[in-house]
């Protein structure tokens, strides 16, 4: 297989972009890294909030954003045994980690003081060509399509993961904050497929229709909600609110409602990573209800695992728009404005 020296990327040059779409070299794997060709990947709200500069946490400059890419191995370093040429492979958030630390230990390599993120501390996967840790990346089956596989590999694993964390067990009710975004949509399928009853919430007609497609059985818009603690708990089945919440939202709001909504013993997990955002909660009402708050962070490679068996059982299916790489501002500029309904996945140039 002939490997150019140069590709085309999106790259942001400096924190606050703005994108250019340039020539850059080819990477090369080093010897426990797989070189993929990738030729979808997914455009995740994180890649936004780290061409933004949102967080704490030091991104690298210039960056090649994207962190959910499906594609071919293309070239391989010496060590790696478990991956052959010509294999399908994604590349996650979790681009490497050390190994040795405690967390790497326990398989919670999310963990790893030294991970490597894809798109944030090392280049991503809105490149032709990116690399990572072979141990870290994820085997596709050669069945499995690489547009609406890419998705998962951050957005499904995540969500996935949220819902095991929450230890809502089936035939309860989790209320999934942010239901019409990339996240949302995925979490949706999951939660049914694991048996799970889901309240929506989301705002616009567009996202009602999506989640009542994709398996909300009510869906509560907060946009034109009056009160938004009164509906989310009318729309379980009993009135007593939901076993879980799953916290995708990309404002601070939903993180300080979910209390009043969250059954007592139910537990809320917060995923979504709103700027400078603060959790509160009333220390009577979540002592007394015995409510847990939990953080979680996408998943270990297992989760990784699990995660896209769903998928390749053809359990979920989640709507998703594919366009070429070179829309990629444009498509930050809907995103920005919460106007994507499920995700976009760029499709790289051959
Ligand atoms: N914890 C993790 O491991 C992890 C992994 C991936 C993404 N994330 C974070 O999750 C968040 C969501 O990512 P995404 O790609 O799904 O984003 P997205 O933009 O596709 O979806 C966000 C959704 O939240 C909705 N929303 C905004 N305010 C709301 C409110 N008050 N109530 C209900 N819904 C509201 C928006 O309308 C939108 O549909 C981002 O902050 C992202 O960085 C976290
Ligand atoms: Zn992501
Ligand atoms: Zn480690």
């Amino acid at each position: 297989m002939s490997i150019p020296e140069t590709q085309w990327a999106q790259v942001a040059e400096q924190v606050g972009g703005p994108l250019v779409l340039k020539q850059i070299p080819v990477p090369k794997p080093g010897p426990d890294q797989i070189l993929v060709k990738i030729r979808y990947t997914g455009v995740c709200h994180t890649d936004l909030h780290a061409m933004k500069g949102h967080w704490p946490l030091p991104v690298k400059m210039p960056l090649v954003g994207g962190h959910e890419g499906a594609g071919v191995v293309v070239a391989k370093g010496e060590l790696v045994q478990d991956f052959e040429i010509g294999d399908h492979a994604g590349l996650k958030w979790l681009n490497g980690s050390c190994g040795e630390c405690e967390f790497c230990r326990q398989s919670d390599d999310p963990l790893c003081a030294n991970a490597a993120l894809s798109g944030y501390t090392v280049d991503g996967t809105f490149q032709q060509y990116a690399v990572g840790k072979a141990t870290h990346a994820s085997k596709i089956p050669k069945n499995v399509p690489l547009d609406a596989v890419a998705p998962v590999l951050c957005a499904g694993i995540t969500v996935y993961k949220g819902l095991k964390e929450s230890g809502v067990r089936p035939g309860q009710t989790v209320a999934i904050v942010g239901a019409g975004g990339g996240l949302g949509s995925l979490a949706q399928q999951y939660a049914k497929a694991m048996g799970l009853r889901v309240v929506g919430i989301d705002g616009g007609d567009e996202k009602r229709v999506m989640c009542e497609q994709l398996g909300t059985e009510a869906f509560v818009d907060f946009t034109k909600s009056k009160d938004l603690v009164a509906d989310v708990k009318a729309a379980t089945p009993d009135g007593l609110g939901a076993h879980a919440v799953i916290l995708l939202a990309v404002s601070e709001k939903p993180f300080q409602q979910a209390t009043e909504y969250v059954r007592s013993r139910g537990t809320i997990i917060a995923i979504g990573l709103p700027p400078d955002a603060s959790l509160k909660a009333p220390v009577f009402q979540t002592v007394v209800r015995m409510i847990s708050i939990k953080g979680s962070y996408v998943g270990n490679r297992q989760d990784g695992v699990e995660a896209l068996d769903f998928f390749a059982r053809g359990l979920i299916k989640a709507p998703f728009k594919v366009a070429p790489l070179k829309d990629l501002p444009e498509i930050f500029e809907l995103m920005e404005k919460g106007q994507i309904a499920g995700r976009y996945v760029l499709e790289l140039p051959e």
